[in-house]
C-alpha cells in the first residue's frame, strides 16, 4: 500500500473499513520486524523518504524553496532521503541537520552521506520572518521522541510554525506524543499534514492530535500492520462499520421492530436536556420513545414540537418489565435527583446508557459504583458517557489527567466499571472491559457546545434500542456506541464542513437523522 489519505476532514476523506492503530511499543516491534525483512540495507527508510517527498509534491506551493529540517534520529534520516529525491528532480531544497551527522544511526547517516553525494544543499542559518516556503518538511522527530523539544528543535520547531507556507511532519509532529495526542512540552510543531509511516499511531487521532497533525495519510512501506499477528492497540471506526448498524428498513417491519427507549433525565430546570435525548431517540429510530422528567411536578406533558414523544408521570418507569423491557438513557440533566432513582436503574435496566448527572452521582457513591460492577455478573450492559470532566470524576483524578492519555483512562475506567466507556471530546474513544478500544474519527468543534452530549445519548439508546440480543452484549453496545458518535460528528461536518461557530442542536439532530439515508 502506498500513500493513503486517512483523515482529511476539509474534503471529507474518512476511512471506509476499520483501521488499526498501535502505540510506540507495537510500532517498534512491527518496524523491528518490517527491518529484519528488509532485502537490503536502508530499503524501508528509501521508501519512506520516497513518501514523503511525494507528498510535499502534492502539497506544496507551486513555487519557493523546500525546507527540510532533520533531527538526530531516524526521522530525520526519512528527511534526508526525501530531501535528495526532490534535489533529484530539479526542485529547490535546503536541509537543516540539527545534530552531528557522526551521531546518527546507521541508516540516517547513510542518507547524509547520499544527499551530501549527490550534492543537496545544506543550510546552518534559516532565513528571517517573514518567510514562506514552498513546504516546510519536518522530520526532527517521530516515534523517538521521549521528552520536550529544546535547544536547536526547539529553535527548528517554532519556526516551522511562525513561516507561513504549508508544513508536513514526518510520522509524527515533532514535540507531540504519538500515543497520546498530546504535546511533550512547551513547543510543538503544527502541521498541515502529516504522513504516518508503517502504523497509524494512536495519538494522531485523539487529545490535541488532531489540531497538531492536520489532514493525516499513510504509508505502511509495504509492512502491512494489517495482517500483524499481535492486537492492534485500537481501531479507527470505519465509515462501512459505523453505517452497518443503520441498515435500510425492510417492508415488513413496524415500530415495534426497533425497541422502545426510556429517557429518564431533566431535573428541575433542565428538561431541556431530556427533550434534547428525547427528539435525538426519535431521530435515531427507536421505535417509542418515552420520557420520565426528574421532578416531582414536571413543567411539561408534552413537547409541542416532537407530540410523538410520550410523556410519562415521574415514577411510571418502576412499573414492572419497564427497566427489563426498554434501552434507558438516564442522567442528561439529572441533577439531585438521578442519585435517589440509581439503585433501581442500576438493579434492573438490561441496557443503560448512564451520562451526564448519572455518572456524577456514580462517582460520589460506592455502593453506587458496586452496584454498576455486579451488573456485569448479572448480564446487564451499561454504556458511560462521561466527557472528560466526568470522567476525571469517576476516575478520581483531573479531568487534565484525564486529557493527557484519554485511550489509557477509557480503558482503565472500563476495566474499574465493568461498562463500556464512551470518553467524548476530540478523538472520542470507546473502550471495553475486555479492553477492545475504537477511536471516533468524526467531528469537530463545532460540537463543543450545550446539548451535543445529550444528543449523543440519545441517539445511542436510540442505535441500541434497534439492536436485536446476541452472544456478545458488551462487544454489541461498544459497536452501538462508536458508530453512534461516527455518525453525530459525521453529521456535524456535513452541517458545518468548517466550522466557526457552534453546530446547534436542532441542525445537528436535523443532520443525524439525514445521515441515515446519507450512506446508501
Ligand atoms: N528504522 C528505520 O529504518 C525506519 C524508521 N522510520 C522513521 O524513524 C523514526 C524513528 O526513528 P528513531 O527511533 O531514530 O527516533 P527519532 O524520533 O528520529 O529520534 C530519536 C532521536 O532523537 C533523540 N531525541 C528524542 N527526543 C528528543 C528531544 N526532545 N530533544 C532532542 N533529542 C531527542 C533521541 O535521543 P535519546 O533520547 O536517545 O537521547 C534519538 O537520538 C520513525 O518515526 C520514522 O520516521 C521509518 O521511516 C521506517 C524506517
Ligand atoms: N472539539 C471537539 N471535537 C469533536 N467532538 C467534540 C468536540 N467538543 C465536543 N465534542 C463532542 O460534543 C459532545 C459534547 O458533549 P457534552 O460535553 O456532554 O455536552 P453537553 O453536556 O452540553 O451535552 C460530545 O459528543 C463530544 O465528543
Ligand atoms: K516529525
Amino acid at each position: 500500500m502506498a500513500l493513503l489519505p486517512v483523515l482529511a476532514p476539509a474534503r471529507l476523506h474518512l476511512p471506509g473499513r476499520a483501521l488499526p492503530v498501535h502505540d510506540t511499543a507495537a510500532s517498534r516491534q512491527i518496524e523491528a520486524r518490517a527491518l529484519q525483512a528488509q532485502t537490503e540495507a536502508g530499503q524501508l527508510m528509501a521508501r519512506a523518504g520516497l513518501a514523503v517527498a511525494r507528498l510535499a509534491l502534492t502539497l506544496g506551493r507551486p513555487e519557493g524553496t523546500f525546507w527540510v529540517l532533520c533531527g538526530p534520529g531516524n526521522n530525520g534520516g526519512d528527511g534526508l532521503v526525501a530531501a535528495r529525491w526532490l534535489h533529484r528532480q530539479g526542485h529547490a531544497v535546503r536541509v537543516i541537520l540539527a545534530g552531528s551527522p557522526e551521531q546518527l544511526p546507521a541508516d540516517a547517516r547513510q542518507a547524509f552521506i547520499d544527499a551530501q553525494a549527490a550534492g543537496v544543499p545544506f543550510a546552518e542559518a534559516l532565513p528571517p520572518h517573514p518567510f514562506r516556503a514552498r513546504a516546510v518538511i519536518d522530520a526532527l522527530l517521530g516515534l523517538g521522541q521521549t521528552r520536550p523539544l529544546e535547544g536547536r528543535l526547539a529553535e527548528l520547531a517554532r519556526w516551522s510554525n511562525e513561516q507561513t507556507g504549508p508544513v508536513l511532519s514526518v510520522d509524527l509532529p515533532s514535540g507531540m506524543n504519538g500515543d497520546t495526542g498530546q504535546p511533550t512540552g512547551d513547543v510543538t510543531v503544527r502541521a498541515q499534514a502529516t504522513l504516518s509511516l508503517l502504523t497509524l499511531k494512536p495519538g494522531l487521532f485523539t487529545g490535541q492530535g488532531r489540531d497538531l497533525a492536520g489532514a493525516l495519510w499513510w504509508d505502511d512501506l509495504g509492512a502491512h500492520p494489517n495482517q500483524e499477528p499481535g492486537p492492534a492497540t485500537a481501531w479507527i471506526t470505519g465509515e462501512e462499520d459505523a453505517r452497518s448498524l443503520y441498515p435500510p428498513r425492510q417492508h415488513g417491519q413496524h415500530k415495534g421492530s426497533f425497541g422502545d427507549l426510556w429517557v429518564l433525565a431533566g431535573a428541575r430546570g433542565m428538561t431541556g436536556a431530556a427533550l434534547l435525548a428525547g427528539r435525538s431517540g426519535l431521530a435515531g429510530g427507536a421505535g417509542r420513545v418515552y420520557v420520565s422528567l426528574l421532578d416531582q411536578h414536571p413543567p411539561l406533558d408534552c413537547d409541542p414540537v416532537h407530540p410523538e414523544l410520550m410523556f410519562r408521570r415521574p415514577d411510571a418507569w418502576q412499573a414492572p418489565d419497564v427497566l427489563e423491557s426498554a434501552t434507558v438513557v438516564c442522567g442528561c440533566g439529572g441533577g439531585d435527583a438521578v442519585r435517589l432513582l440509581l439503585p433501581e436503574v442500576l438493579a434492573r435496566a438490561r441496557r443503560l446508557v448512564l451520562d451526564a448527572d448519572g455518572l456524577n452521582a456514580v462517582a460520589a457513591d460506592g455502593g453506587l459504583q458496586d452496584a454498576l460492577r455486579a451488573r456485569a455478573d448479572r448480564g446487564l450492559v451499561t454504556v458511560l458517557t462521561p466527557h472528560p470532566l466526568e470522567a476525571a470524576r469517576l476516575a478520581g483524578r483531573s479531568s487534565s489527567a484525564i486529557q493527557a492519555d484519554r485511550i489509557a483512562h477509557a480503558r482503565a475506567l472500563a476495566a474499574q466499571l465493568r461498562a463500556v466507556v464512551l470518553l467524548k471530546g476530540s478523538g472520542t474513544v470507546v473502550a471495553t472491559p475486555m479492553d477492545s478500544c475504537w477511536i471516533n474519527p468524526t467531528g469537530h468543534g463545532g460540537l463543543a457546545c450545550p446539548g451535543s452530549g445529550d444528543i449523543l445519548a440519545g441517539w445511542l439508546g436510540a442505535t441500541w434500542s434497534a439492536q436485536p440480543a446476541s452472544g456478545d452484549a458488551v462487544t454489541d453496545a461498544a459497536r452501538v456506541a462508536a458508530a453512534s458518535a461516527w455518525l453525530h460528528g459525521r453529521a456535524a461536518m456535513q452541517a458545518q464542513p468548517r466550522p466557526h461557530g457552534p453546530v446547534l442542536a436542532d441542525t445537528l439532530i436535523a443532520a443525524m437523522a439525514g445521515q441515515l439515508n446519507a450512506g446508501a
